[in-house]
């Protein structure tokens, strides 16, 4: 019998119950009891719903309050003093370090302050990770109760045994980093780590789990050679415990690694993404041991489209010939954790695209119905198999995915539209002429508080209980009063504040032709926040601009140059479920001419400030370095350019990443040709920025001075220090002050605090070097 298993599900559950629990709890609403037996609620529903979908392996371990990788920090005592020093009670710990606490002391309790732990992109999709950080002499402890064994009892319990989920040790060391001021390799803290996995995988086992799934997901970087040396001596070690170990890597190819896999003949399962890479099929099927058992991702854990049965069932089948039944595991190709829960909560959907969808709930049936297939036969699912293949033809030949218009204006793109008119010192001084901004110049990067109000404003527009023009209305008086605050707090260059937004990318999806969007398909981004990304279903166009009506009237209702705000192509396309019929480099180019027009518009409008942000730029870049990373910046980069380069001279082009880690990649960077950079980097050492020295950068930049994903408010020393760090890499004339993103997510209270600081800090600065 072939069997059918999910390395992952998502945790947020069917309406963000996750989400609205924990900060329920963060806001003092509910009890840590209240949380923690939401945490088993969800935990059960999940194992339910894969149990009943006719999943054989479920996984456990896969739930975390807010990050897989945080449990681990915590699971193995990687916490740094500047945490432990509060004794908080250890869910107020794991919550301290991943997203800051900051709090008066209260009766007997010290006050707190303590920052966030870094929080980075989870391999190339748009989860977001903490990072582990370590101490040169670095005690790692197993915690006294290990989540991995109490959630594994906790599911037993129910009458469903579960297949633990852990975070392989080379991988959680080599996705962490030293702490500031430490020098530490983290790979080489790694017989020191072992031991911890040792007791662990024990404690597993006399609980009852005969399997473990180790995932290792760096298998699919380029590595250097100290670290795929230390997989062998630590499997070596894991594997000889008398569990079976399913050894998991997702989101690439482990072909040019693939001695490593070669080395681990002792454990018992490999499992790769055959969505991705089918064509490490062959490679690993050669590598693995005569017994060793391949799990054949073949029903996609990164997009929200049905699974071709046809095209995975003959994967499989190929994988049967070669190894038999028995050797081989129908799976998702990566956890669930990147797809929304169910397509069933999604009433307004066309019936004829909906039909194209699988979301979790639904993967999960399919992941059941190919191992069902190959084990018994295709007549065993026949009804499933036809509907399947209707549905293929059905979007195949739908007149929704192709508009000839679009096609034809892609065809007379030049190499000349990719251009601005003028190089960067002709552009800066039209543009100061214009502006004419003090040094230091302040900014923010978009968005201000989304309030409680604007989300339930928001809300009674889509269900129709208040008029568009009520809500427009709502919108203006929301953008006054950000501008008033603006005003007040003498920011130099002012944004309207984004309350018409819902989501950067998905407010935009919804204006564009081509993208369907759902009502209910969140997909968890960091903690407690999530996203619905829109998913592109067609050739993409712009019926009517998108933007212009609020940063125009914010333009008009301001003393200061307003900023405009775009999602650039590249995130806009990142941050969607992109098609899979068509080659990305297709569709943000649809995405850029479209985007065109709207700057185009923006700058008639009066608007000579736009900003068209990009975070998502480093996160498409292809995992592994190469031709195929090449390729990516080449039309990555055109794209953005083509987007951009509509304007005069004198309309002055920003563009945002939040993301400190740019120096693989700095060219692609520079040669986005934008007149101002904000880039992350409050959380990593200013060093960083040498690379804008060593490359002669000749723009603007504004490195991020503070942490905007913790409610902590930065000091003005602090900022300054910081400031005073950016000035040994870059010069004044060069350097903006701004946030390290956008302030969507925080609270008025500790954004306006947090504002005058940094204003304060800047003024401070304009006053040592203004002779
Ligand atoms: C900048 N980042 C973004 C990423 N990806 C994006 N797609 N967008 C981003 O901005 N990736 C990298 C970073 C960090 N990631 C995030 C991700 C998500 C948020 C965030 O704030 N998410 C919000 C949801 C935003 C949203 O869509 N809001 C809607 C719906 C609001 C809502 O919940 N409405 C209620 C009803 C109203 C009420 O009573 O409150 C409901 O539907 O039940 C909207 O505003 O209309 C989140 O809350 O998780 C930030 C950074
Ligand atoms: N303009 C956006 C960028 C986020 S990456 C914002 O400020 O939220
Ligand atoms: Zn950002």
């Amino acid at each position: 019998m072939v069997q059918s298993s999910i390395l992952g599900f998502p945790r947020m559950g069917a309406n963000r119950d996750l989400k609205k629990a924990t900060e329920a709890y963060w806001g003092g609403k509910i009890s840590q009891d209240d949380l923690l037996a939401e945490g088993k609620r969800l935990r059960l529903e999940h194992w339910k719903i894969q149990k009943d979908a006719g999943i054989d392996i479920i996984p456990s371990n896969d739930f975390a309050f807010y990050d897989q990788v945080l449990d681990h920090i915590q699971l193995f005592g990687v916490i740094p003093e500047r945490y432990t020093k509060y004794n908080l009670a250890p869910i107020d710990e794991y919550f301290a370090m991943g997203r800051g606490l900051q709090r008066p002391a209260t009766g007997g309790a010290p006050a707190v302050d303590v920052p966030a732990l870094e929080m980075v992109k989870w391999f190339d999709s748009n989860y977001h990770y903490v990072k582990p950080t370590l101490q040169d002499n670095q005690v790692f402890k197993l915690s006294s109760k290990p989540k991995p064994v109490t959630e594994f009892l906790e599911a037993k319990e129910a009458g469903i045994v579960t297949r633990p989920v852990l975070l392989g040790p080379v991988s959680f060391l080599y996705l962490g980093k030293a702490d500031r001021g430490q020098s530490i390799d983290p790979i080489s803290a790694l017989d020191k780590l072992l031991p911890l996995y040792v007791d662990l995988l024990k404690q597993l086992k006399e609980a009852g789990a005969e399997t473990v799934q180790i995932d290792e997901p760096i298998l699919v970087f380029d590595l250097p050679a100290a670290v795929k040396q230390a997989f062998k001596p630590a499997y070596e070690k894991l594997g000889g415990l008398g569990s079976k170990i399913v050894l998991a890597t997702y989101f690439g190819d482990i072909v040019h690694n693939i001695e490593v896999l070669e080395s681990l003949k002792n454990l018992y399962a490999i499992h790769v993404d055959l969505v991705r890479n089918p064509e490490q099929f062959e490679t690993v099927a050669a590598a693995l041991g005569p017994q060793q058992i391949l799990s054949a991702g073949v029903v996609n854990g990164r997009n929200i489209w049905k699974t071709n049965f046809k095209h995975a069932i003959e994967i499989v089948e190929t994988a049967i010939q070669k190894l038999g039944k028995d050797r081989v595991i129908v799976a998702s190709s990566s956890s669930l954790l990147h797809t929304p829960h169910t397509l069933a909560s999604e009433k307004k959907l066309s019936p004829e695209i909906a039909d194209w969808f699988s979301f979790a709930c639904e993967k999960a049936k399919e992941i059941a119905t190919i191992a069902k297939a190959v084990t018994d036969g295709p007549a065993s699912v026949r009804e499933a198999l036809e509907a399947n293949a209707k549905s293929m033809q059905s979007r195949a030949s739908s007149s929704i995915t192709n508009d000839p218009a679009v096609k034809d204006r892609q065809s007379k793109v030049t190499e000349q539209m990719h251009n601005r008119k003028s190089p960067f010192p002709a552009r800066i001084s039209q543009q100061q002429q214009r502006l004419n901004l003090p040094l230091f110049p302040t900014t923010t990067i978009g968005s201000f508080p989304q309030t409680k109000e604007i989300r339930v404003q928001r809300n009674k527009l889509t269900k129709n209980e208040i008029s568009a023009e009520q809500y427009e209305k709502f919108i203006e008086q929301e953008i006054q009063a950000n501008v008033k605050i603006q005003d007040e707090l003498d920011l130099d260059v002012y944004v309207h504040g984004e309350p018409e937004r819902n989501d950067m990318v998905q407010y935009f999806g919804e204006r564009l032709k081509g993208y369907a969007f759902t009502t209910n398909g969140w997909v968890q981004s960091y903690g407690s926040r999530c996203v619905r990304p829109p998913i592109v279903v067609g050739d993409i166009s712009r019926p009517l601009p998108m933007t212009v009506k609020e940063s125009k009237y914010a333009a008009s209702i301001s003393k200061k140059p307003m900023k405009g705000m775009l999602t650039g192509p590249i995130t806009c396309l990142r941050w969607s479920f992109p098609r899979d019929d068509v080659h990305q480099s297709v569709q943000a180019q649809q995405l850029a001419l479209a985007l065109r027009d709207e700057v185009v518009d923006l700058e008639k409008a009066g608007v000579y400030v736009i900003q068209v942000d990009e975070p998502a730029l480093r996160e498409g870049l292809p995992l592994r370095t190469g031709k195929e990373r090449t390729d990516y910046l080449k039309w990555a980069v055109d794209s953005f350019r083509l987007s951009t380069a509509g304007v005069e001279d004198g309309t002055q082009i920003h563009s945002h990443f939040c993301y400190s880690e740019f120096q693989d990649f700095f060219y692609a960077i520079a040669a986005l040709d934008a007149d101002v950079l904000s880039i992350e980097n409050s959380k990593s050492d200013a060093k960083l920025l040498k690379v804008f020295v060593d490359e002669a950068y000749p723009r603007h930049i504004g490195p991020g001075v503070y942490d905007i994903h913790s409610p902590r408010v930065p000091s003005q020393k602090e900022i300054e220090d910081r400031i005073a760090e950016m000035l040994q890499y870059l010069k004044p004339e060069q350097l903006w002050i701004d946030p390290d993103c956008g302030l969507k997510t925080r609270q008025w209270t500790e954004t306006k605090a947090a504002l005058v600081n940094m204003v304060n800090a800047a003024k401070t600065f304009r006053a040592k070097y203004t002779k």
